[in-house]
């Protein structure tokens, strides 16, 4: 088979130093309607304690993104992380990722740590499947029979071993999602951040995606996940769940809490619309 691994990572590679804890400064008093429901006694792989970030517009006005954010994501789970548009889903999940440094608060991350986007065509880089994947090996100095092994290994995680040969272009925009997680796993990360896979796919799409991040999670990996999502229907796939409003986490917990939390509110804010 034809590998060329390169120099740097399809998938964007999340930019904090090694090692587990990145201390970015002292904690903040928690919101006091945040409650932290989850509890394990291993440590986090993901943990944001009291995140705040501004962000200076063009007009020169200091606009709070980020309030007040707390989370914690055991190890070898997959979270989600949902919110009314604007609340600051996209923006915390880029403090985790050390893309974006926080105003005020602690954030912890394993390591390492790989952050994939919303659209497919921004992370595959390379003509085939394979070589794709085994791009962002080049920097890891490994040999050939080492890049093969974690190539078929990570694609067979997603399912995607018998697309090793396909042109890229030929992908669909799931398959391109799933190549980019094997690309994450081809390297070894501890902890993905996903933002919103599945906004441009169909069903059956979203479902390899689901699939292939589940897979990806699967006990013996030692992977976290944590995925930026809209769609409601995707926490029952879920170990765990956030909520966020107005830049604030609200509430984290077991996926049938989180779930019911979100009806009622639902449920409530329809029910100003009854005639
Ligand atoms: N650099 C910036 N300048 C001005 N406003 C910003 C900037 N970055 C984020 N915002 C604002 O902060 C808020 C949070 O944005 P963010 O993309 O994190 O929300 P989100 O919950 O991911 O939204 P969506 O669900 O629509 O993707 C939005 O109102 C956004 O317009």
């Amino acid at each position: 088979m034809a590998l060329a691994p390169g120099g740097a990572s399809a998938i964007c590679r999340c930019p904090h130093d090694a090692g587990r804890a990145t201390l970015v400064s002292r904690p903040r008093h928690r919101h006091r309607h945040h409650r932290v429901l989850a509890s394990t006694s291993a440590p986090p792989a993901i943990e944001g304690r009291g995140v705040q970030l501004s962000v200076t517009t063009r007009r020169g006005r200091i606009l709070p993104v980020l309030k007040d954010c707390s989370l914690s994501v055991p190890p070898g789970q997959l979270w989600m992380l949902l919110g009314p548009n604007g609340c600051g889903k996209s923006t915390l999940l880029k403090v985790l990722a050390g893309f974006l440094n926080p105003s005020a608060g602690t954030v912890y991350i394993n390591k390492p740590c790989s952050y994939v986007f919303q659209n497919p065509d921004h992370q595959v880089v390379m003509p085939t499947v394979e070589s794709d994947v085994a791009f962002g090996l080049g920097k890891l100095n490994l040999s050939l029979d080492e890049v093969r092994s974690r190539v078929s290994q990570s694609l067979d995680a997603v399912e995607m071993l018998s697309y090793s040969q396909r042109p890229i272009q030929t992908l669909s925009g799931g398959q391109k999602q799933r190549v980019a997680i094997a690309g994450a796993l081809a390297e070894a990360s501890k902890v993905l951040l996903l933002d919103e896979l599945t906004t441009f796919l169909d069903e059956y799409d979203q479902m390899g995606v689901i699939k292939a991040v589940r897979n990806s999670v699967a006990a013996g990996r030692e992977v976290s996940a944590l995925w930026v999502t809209h769609r409601l229907e995707e926490l029952k796939f879920a170990d765990g769940a956030i909520y966020m409003e107005d830049g604030r986490t609200i509430i984290q917990g077991d996926v049938s809490t989180i779930s019911k939390y979100i009806k009622k509110k639902q449920a409530r804010y329809f029910g100003h619309f009854e005639l």
